[in-house]
Formats: structure tokens, C-alpha cells, sequence
């Protein structure tokens, strides 16, 4: 699955480090979490069990999970302080703006001042990040200061009651849950990588966050869901679908949600969501997303040979369940957190400060010219 011949430009195929969170492209489906399928946590496990298993190493008991759940309720409310913060953000923001600052603001409220502290920051973090992406859109969009402590037995719906006002469908809560376990941790990735680095400065993690955020945002990475929905929702059909793609590769254009730096064959977690994209499509009664994204997927393989990422199906599974697509990256920062912040304590355990070389390619030595001589 893996080509062993990487290399080149963007560090691709170097180690830059060690990590016992996760693989990507060797056992398996192609990705595991602490030793475990992605394929059979998707299938079997909640989100907060990965949740927990990503930040306390171990999966949890049923007391444990149960413990766990209810320290994450109580963690949803918003300081006061930080729903100023959010109503002065204008409308016409990034939604990944909103998340960096509302993660940095959580850091100067509530910092974390010893690195023994790193755990309750984590879990006020996976437990307050819909509410900050939430109440900041429900103000700007809608005008109403929500509340921002539901009752909901998990994260995903959790948020999806933020945004839409009332509890969601089963189906809605499982299509969130898996699509949380999906994203949560995927090795050496360009955030998580901007997380360590960050880490090995010994930085605070609300820092790491913000900057791993700050990375995730780019089109080129989490950014590429809304980028692929913006595509396919401006084709009307299949056909059309096809013809667009043709055009757009003779023009050597990117096509977002396609192609990944490690995997060269598919990236696992595609098959599960496009099955998930799929129920969804038969219950919204859809015919015509689903069915152009399926062609995408055909056109880009018997072309290029280039496979959906994760994110390709994510599009339209989220747009099913009525997300808009302008929050589908904070959907992934909701997740990705649990990872980023499983590298920073990883980091500070083993630590050394992250310090590549360069090769110089700049002028020879040369002197300085006074400024009336230039
Ligand atoms: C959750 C995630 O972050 S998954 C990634 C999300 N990002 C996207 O979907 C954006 C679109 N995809 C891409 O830009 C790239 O595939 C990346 C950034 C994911 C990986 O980049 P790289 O490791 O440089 O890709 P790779 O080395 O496999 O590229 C090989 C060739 O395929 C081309 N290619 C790769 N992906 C695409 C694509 N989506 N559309 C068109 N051409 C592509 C490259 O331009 C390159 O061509 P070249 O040799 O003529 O320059
Ligand atoms: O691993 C990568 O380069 C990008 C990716 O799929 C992820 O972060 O989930």
C-alpha cells in the first residue's frame, strides 16, 4: 500500500521521530490506532473510547468510560469571557479562524501551567471545541446566544444539536461518531507534525493546538473536505460530473479530496465513510450527490490512478446530515485534537528540541553596501 521509494521534497519518507500512536500504510486495513483497525473501531467503538485511548494509552473499562463521558458533559460551558471573545468575531470569518482563536483564548483562561496538568486540558478541549465552533456560528448566522450545555451521551451529538437546535436522528449521531474516529490520529501528518514541533519547545498545548489548527486549515490538508464540496456541488449530474473532471485534469488542476503523501493505493478510511455517505444518501432521498461523487471516484481512478482521501465522502456525508460545509474542518479539529494532543505528551516524554538542518542555496559572502551607494 505503501510506496517504499518516497522521498524527495516535503521531508516525504524520512523518519522524523518515533511514535507508538499510530501506523499509517503497514498492518491491517492500512491504519491503526494504538495497535487497533481502524476498520473495527469505526465498526465497534465509540469516539470517546478513542478518545481515551489516545490520551491514556489504554481502551477504557466500562466504569472508566462511563467516568470519562460525564467529566466531558460537565466540561462543555463556555467562559464568559470567551463568548465576548467569539460574538466580536465578524460572520464572514474563517470557521478555522473562529477554532484557533477560541483555542487560543482557552489558553489564556484556563492555561495549563504544569505539564502534570495536560490531561484535564485535553479533555476540556475535545469537550469544549463544538461549543466554541457552535455558539460562535449560532450568534453570527442566527442571533441567538445558545446554550452550550446539552445533555447528549456524546460529542458528535453534542454538536449536532448546537447546530441545529435539536437532537439529531440515531443515524445522524452514528454517521458523527464514526466520522470522529476516523479523523482523530494519523501519525506524522503536516498539523500534527506543526503540534510537535511546537511541543519539543516545551510550549503550553493550548499552543500546540492553535498552531496544529492553524496548519489543518490549508486546502492541501483538512481543508480539502470543503474544497471537495464546493466541487461536486456544482456539478448536476454524473455525466456532467465527468466532463468537468476530464477539463479540469487536461488543465492540470488539483482535485481536492484526492491522492494522499502516504498512501498510494486508498486511504482506508475512504471505504467506510462512502458507505456512511451512502445510507445517508438513501435516507435524505439524494440523487445526484452521491451518485457525482461516486463518478469523481471512477473518472479520477481510470485517469490518474488517484484514489479518494478520507475526505472526498466526507463531503457529502456531512452536507446529508444539513452541516454547513464552511464548519465541516472544524468537525475535523473536534476530532484531530484528541491526536495532536496524544503527540505533544509523546513528545514531552521523550523529548528533544525539533531542529532540521537546511541546505543553503542563498548568494555567496558578500559585503554590505552602505545605503546612498545602493
Ligand atoms: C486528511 C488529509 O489531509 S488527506 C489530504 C487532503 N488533501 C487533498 O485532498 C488535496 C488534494 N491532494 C493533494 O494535493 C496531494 O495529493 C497531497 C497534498 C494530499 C499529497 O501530495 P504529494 O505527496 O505531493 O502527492 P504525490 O507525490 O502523490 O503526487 C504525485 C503526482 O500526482 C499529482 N496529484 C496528486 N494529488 C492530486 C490531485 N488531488 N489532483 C490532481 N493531481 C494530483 C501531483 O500533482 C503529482 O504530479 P506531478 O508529479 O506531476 O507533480
Ligand atoms: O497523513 C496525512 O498526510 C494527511 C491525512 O490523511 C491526515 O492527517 O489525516
Amino acid at each position: 500500500m505503501v510506496d517504499k521509494a518516497l522521498g524527495g521534497a516535503g521531508l516525504r519518507g524520512q523518519v522524523a521521530g518515533q511514535t507508538a500512536l499510530c501506523t499509517v500504510g503497514q498492518t491491517g486495513s492500512g491504519l491503526t490506532y494504538c495497535g487497533y483497525d481502524i476498520s473495527e473501531l469505526a465498526e465497534k467503538a465509540q469516539f470517546e473510547e478513542v478518545s481515551f485511548l489516545l490520551s491514556r494509552g489504554e481502551l477504557p473499562t466500562s466504569n472508566e468510560l462511563s467516568e470519562y463521558k460525564a467529566k466531558l458533559k460537565s466540561l462543555r460551558g463556555l467562559p464568559e469571557s470567551l463568548k465576548t471573545v467569539l460574538e466580536n468575531i465578524p460572520k464572514d470569518a474563517h470557521p478555522m479562524d473562529v477554532m484557533r482563536t477560541g483555542c487560543s483564548m482557552l489558553g489564556n483562561l484556563e492555561m495549563e501551567n504544569d505539564f502534570s496538568e495536560a490531561n484535564d486540558a485535553i479533555d476540556r478541549m475535545v469537550a469544549i471545541f463544538p461549543s466554541i465552533i457552535c455558539y460562535w456560528y449560532r450568534f453570527t448566522h442566527d442571533g441567538v446566544r445558545i446554550e452550550t450545555q446539552t445533555d447528549d451521551d456524546s460529542v458528535g451529538a453534542h454538536f449536532l444539536t448546537l447546530l441545529h437546535d435539536k437532537a439529531p436522528s440515531e443515524l445522524f449521531a452514528q454517521v458523527m461518531n464514526v466520522s470522529l474516529i476516523l479523523y482523530a490520529e494519523h501519525e506524522f501528518n503536516a498539523s500534527t507534525f506543526t503540534g510537535r514541533v511546537c511541543a519539543s519547545t516545551l510550549s503550553d498545548i493550548h499552543s500546540c493546538v492553535t498552531g496544529a489548527i492553524g496548519t489543518l486549515r490549508g486546502p492541501l490538508h483538512g481543508g480539502a473536505n470543503e474544497a471537495a464540496m464546493d466541487m461536486i456541488e456544482s456539478f448536476s449530474s454524473a455525466d456532467q460530473a465527468e466532463d468537468a473532471l476530464m477539463g479540469m485534469l487536461e488543465r492540470k488542476d488539483k482535485i481536492m479530496g484526492f491522492g494522499h503523501a502516504i498512501y498510494r493505493e486508498s486511504d482506508p478510511r475512504n471505504v467506510i465513510i462512502k458507505k456512511w455517505s451512502e445510507k445517508l444518501a438513501a435516507e435524505v432521498g439524494d440523487d445526484v450527490l452521491y451518485p457525482v461523487s461516486v463518478r469523481c471516484e471512477e473518472v479520477m481512478w481510470r485517469e490518474k490512478k488517484l484514489f479518494c482521501n478520507a475526505d472526498f465522502f466526507h463531503a457529502s456525508a456531512y452536507h446529508f446530515m444539513g452541516i454547513p460545509t464552511k464548519l465541516f474542518t472544524p468537525i475535523f479539529v473536534m476530532s484531530r485534537v484528541t491526536g495532536w494532543t496524544a503527540h505533544v505528551k509523546e513528545q514531552r516524554a521523550n523529548n528533544r528540541i525539533i531542529r532540521p538542518s537546511a541546505d543553503y542555496t542563498g548568494p555567496d559572502a558578500r559585503s554590505y553596501t552602505p545605503i546612498e551607494s545602493r
